[in-house]
């Protein structure tokens, strides 16, 4: 009999003795971690602890910022994003971002939805129209806005941009999707609606989700990882580090005595 031990096939990243500075400021120190196919992994810590740094490392956003040095690994399907080989838009294709303000484009309901595509070279207006229904449908929003998908999309209430930008990153058939703090500008209602399609999402996708609520953490996640300055503190199931956490600072934090 065998117990549930993933096997390699449910491996999406491998990190693997990661570091990051900014300049001399060393942000990330020595990090391990898997994330899990089809699995919702939460990174939780208090403020500045670099769990958004660590997030826009997985698809090299965060090469964006000049100053930044890495050391390490991050296998994703076994192949390192650092590798010389590997293409940083191919990458940031497989592995979506959703932010923490919706970030629609000025353009309409449709034309958000379709900018992926349209990027990648489709051009014809029913494939397009069958991208864009499909991914509003998964992304919870079609039939809020099926029949305004001309209308700009900065008419959209904020938590409908969110979706939006979920349906966004859908439209490119991404594998994983990385949110950071997705629903903190939100009110408790758009934010519940979010909180459901995270959950339906995991079905089909990898989602690694930043964020400030424990609650939040506790409610949506399978995994949670605890940073705290730079460090992985602790990486457990959702359950163990809420109810049961290895390590004192988790306690600590959890349970509010810091942060
Ligand atoms: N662009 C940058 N240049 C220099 N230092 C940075 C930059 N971005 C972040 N840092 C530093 O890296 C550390 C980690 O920051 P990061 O934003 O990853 O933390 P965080 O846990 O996401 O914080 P918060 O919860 O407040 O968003 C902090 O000390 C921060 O000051």
């Amino acid at each position: 009999m065998t117990n549930a031990i993933s096997n390699n096939d449910d491996i999406v990243y491998d990190v693997r003795n990661l570091n990051l500075w900014y300049g001399d400021d060393q942000a990330l120190k020595n990090i391990n971690l898997e994330i899990e196919k089809n699995k919702v992994t939460a990174i939780i810590g208090p403020s500045g602890c670099g769990k958004s740094t660590f997030i826009k490392t997985m698809n090299r956003m965060i090469e964006n910022i000049p100053i930044v040095r890495t050391t390490g690994e991050i296998l994703y399907h076994g192949q390192n994003i650092f590798d010389k080989s590997v293409r940083v838009e191919e990458l940031r294709t497989k592995v979506g971002m959703v932010f923490q303000k919706p970030n629609p484009f000025p353009k309409s309901i449709f034309e958000n939805v379709v900018y992926g595509p349209r990027i990648h070279g489709i051009k014809d207006k029913a494939l397009l129209m069958e991208i864009a229904e499909t991914s509003l449908k998964s992304a919870a929003l079609w039939d809020e806005v099926k029949d305004r998908l001309s209308d700009n999309a900065y008419g959209l209430s904020g938590g409908q941009q969110q979706r939006l930008c979920i349906a966004r990153c859908l439209a490119v058939q991404p594998d994983v999707i990385l949110m950071d703090e997705p629903t903190s500008a939100l009110d408790p209602i758009a934010t519940f609606k979010i909180e459901e399609l995270i959950d339906s999402l995991k079905r089909d996708y990898t989602i690694s989700i930043v964020t400030h609520s424990m609650q939040q953490a506790a409610r949506i996640s399978d995994k949670t990882a605890f940073f705290l300055m730079g460090e992985l503190i602790e990486f457990d199931r959702t359950s163990v580090i809420f109810a049961n956490p290895a390590d004192k600072r988790t306690e600590d934090y959890i349970t509010g005595r810091f942060g």
